[in-house]
């Protein structure tokens, strides 16, 4: 029972905001929609009232009862004015609801992509969270949302139809009224029960839908075709995927056999009970002759029919959708991401330096140490690279100093002064990083460098600046429209670069930044070593201008920095300069030993 409570209390949250954002698209057209709402539900009651006064008269009329035709005229005349002000307010509806829902889904996927510019990057690494962002960013995208506030007026309609059809039937018979009003009844509890069930079973795939959504997604797009089809993995894929499928087919159908079996069974206890009423009905007016108020009875039990119906389906689609849409508002109203920061403007030149003390670090909802009491100086204006095995802990150095993550314990200072001092938006725009993974907009190539710093995008000279010490310049000049020119192939005109070129453009992006700490995760990893020595050649001025942070697994690269960490095991085991690791011979030395006589034999000694 209090599960039941928690659930009632829920849909009416989620009731509340739906109202409450429909409410903010137009108060004006909800308030409208209200009105024409209710007076629709007004309808049917009203058409069996006057039916019924209209067959009496026609009745009384016969037999010659003074005033009959008199009551025929008005009844007449109001019958012809209830369809008439149906038609028109069920049209006034269907415009409204249109208008509503056009506005709402504008409104909505602008909500949920502002949203995800809030969150912590922790919504996007965790499996779970990232569960319920790709669920909320499907309702956005569903409708559901809009259903669900169509039902709730549905529902509205349909209850205040019934009262007042009720209001009705119980001033003519108790009984005939009770009979007519409880025989759809069971039907409407089959819905109930299973719309519940399809959603219990449809919230728990959500991981297994993701799966078949990733193995289509590999199967289907460009990044991935050469090496699934020359690895063949495709019929792989393909047999995974209907593996997943044919297991939510098979649950899927006995869920719609329990389904339609029980709907079958309670519909027809609810077909013999609406037989009952209308036998009841012709014997009670075969006893007093009420020959209207049968024409009444026939006509309440279509409209309570219909009605019922209309909330049967609203209640078990306003379950079901509300369920679903809550996955849309819980993400809404979800509390923007916790990493805030402090109100002190971020130097726009380090004078002290980078300082990590003890800083430990576990991603969320993991109990691996990524970071274990990492401790490491990186003077103002040096240039420091950071080596390591795979998972050593490198790129999370990164994520932490860009705080796109919190420390689990330890700190982070910049000049001496603790990270989260800092306004964390003033930090991140005083930070230029390329990731390992970064961004191929599928957008021109002035946008894939202006988007360093948005206020450039149309300072062609300083595009160009950036792009020439990426080293991207030449290949841009030969492009059809240069710096107009759309990169990738998602869109018509694009032109699709090679992985070198395209790392070229994201450093050229993060070059434009010219920020006091720039930060370089596997800069050279595509680039051909003539563009790697002349990069590198450029990345010595930049570091005369800012603080540097270089990772890369090339020791070619690493040894013009002026520090060299050295991470294991997400501590830091050795630091000093090139020449001072290798006199150590430790790891570092065995590692570039290793390295250089991969090249040339004998040429580390
Ligand atoms: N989003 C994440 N969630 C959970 N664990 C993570 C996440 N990212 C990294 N890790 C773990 O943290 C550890 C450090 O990872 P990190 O990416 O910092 O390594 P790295 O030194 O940059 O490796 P590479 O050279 O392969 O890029 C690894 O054990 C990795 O499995």
């Amino acid at each position: 029972m209090p599960e039941e409570h928690r659930r009632l209390s829920r849909d009416l949250r989620y009731w509340w905001l739906v109202l409450r954002t429909f409410w903010g698209l137009s108060p004006l057209r909800v308030s409208a929609l209200a009105v024409a709402t209710v007076l629709t539900a007004a309808v049917p009651a009203t058409g069996i009232w006057l039916t019924a006064r209209a067959v009496q008269a026609v009745v009384d009329a016969l037999t010659r009862v003074p005033d009959a035709m008199d009551r025929l005229t008005c009844a007449a005349a109001g019958l012809v004015a209830v369809a008439v002000a149906e038609h028109i307010l069920t049209s006034l509806s269907q415009y409204l609801n249109s208008l509503l829902q056009l506005e709402f889904t504008a409104k909505i996927g602008e909500r949920v992509m502002v949203k995800g510019t809030r969150m912590d990057l922790s919504a996007y690494e965790d499996p779970e969270a990232y569960d319920r962002l790709q669920r909320a960013l499907r309702e956005s995208g569903s409708g559901t949302a809009f259903e669900v506030f169509e039902e709730m007026m549905r529902t509205l309609t349909a209850l205040a139809s019934l009262v007042m059809v009720s209001w009705v039937l119980f001033s003519w018979n108790v009984w005939i009224a009770l009979a007519i009003l409880l025989a759809p009844l069971p039907a409407l509890a089959a819905h109930v029960v299973f719309s519940k069930q399809g959603y219990a079973i449809e919230y728990h795939r959500a991981q297994d839908r993701r799966r078949a959504f990733y193995y289509q997604d590999l199967t289907t797009t460009d990044s991935s075709y050469k090496e699934v089809k020359l690895y063949q993995l495709g019929p792989h894929l393909v047999g995974r995927y209907r593996s997943l499928v044919q297991e939510f087919f098979r649950v899927d159908r006995a869920l719609a056999r329990r389904r339609h079996g029980w709907s079958a069974a309670l519909g027809l206890v609810s077909v013999g009970c609406s037989a009952g009423a209308l036998v009841f009905a012709l014997r009670s007016t075969a006893d007093n002759g009420r020959i209207g108020e049968l024409a009444g009875y026939l006509q309440a039990l279509g409209a309570v029919h219909a009605a019922a119906t209309g909330l049967l389906l609203g209640v078990a689609t306003l379950y079901q959708n509300t369920l679903f849409t809550g996955n849309l508002f819980d993400y809404l109203t979800l509390p923007d991401g916790r990493i805030t920061g402090g109100t002190r403007p971020f130097p726009r030149r380090l004078t002290h330096g980078i300082e990590f003390q003890d800083v430990t670090f576990r991603y969320p909802g993991t109990t691996t140490t990524a970071l274990d009491r990492f401790s490491c100086f990186i003077p103002a204006d040096t240039c420091c690279a950071i080596v390591g095995a795979n998972g050593a802990g490198k790129s999370t150095i990164v994520k932490l100093l860009s705080r796109l993550y919190e420390p689990t314990s330890g700190r982070i200072l910049v000049d001496g002064v603790p990270l989260e001092e800092y306004d964390t938006d003033d930090l991140q725009r005083n930070i230029g990083v390329v990731f390992q993974d970064f961004i191929r907009y599928e957008m021109p190539v002035r946008h894939n460098i202006g988007f360093g710093r948005l206020e450039h995008l149309d300072d062609d000279a300083r595009l160009r600046t950036a792009a020439g010490s990426s080293g991207a310049a030449e290949f841009i000049d030969r492009l059809a429209d240069t710096y107009d020119t759309t990169l990738g192939r998602h869109f018509e005109g694009g032109h699709q670069l090679s992985g070198g070129q395209w790392q070229k453009i994201a450093l050229a992006r993060a070059f434009l930044r010219d920020a006091p700490i720039a930060i370089l995760d596997e800069p050279t990893a595509a680039i051909d070593a003539e563009a790697e020595a002349d990069i590198f050649g450029r990345l010595r001025t930049i570091c005369s201008r800012a603080t540097s942070l270089v990772i890369s697994h090339r020791f070619s690269t690493v040894r013009i920095a002026d520090k060299i960490l050295v991470v294991e095991g997400g501590a830091l085991i050795e630091e000093g300069t090139h020449e001072e690791l290798l006199a150590r011979g430790g790891t570092y030395a065995h590692l570039f030993r290793l390295q250089a006589d991969a090249y040339l034999p004998g040429a580390s000694a």
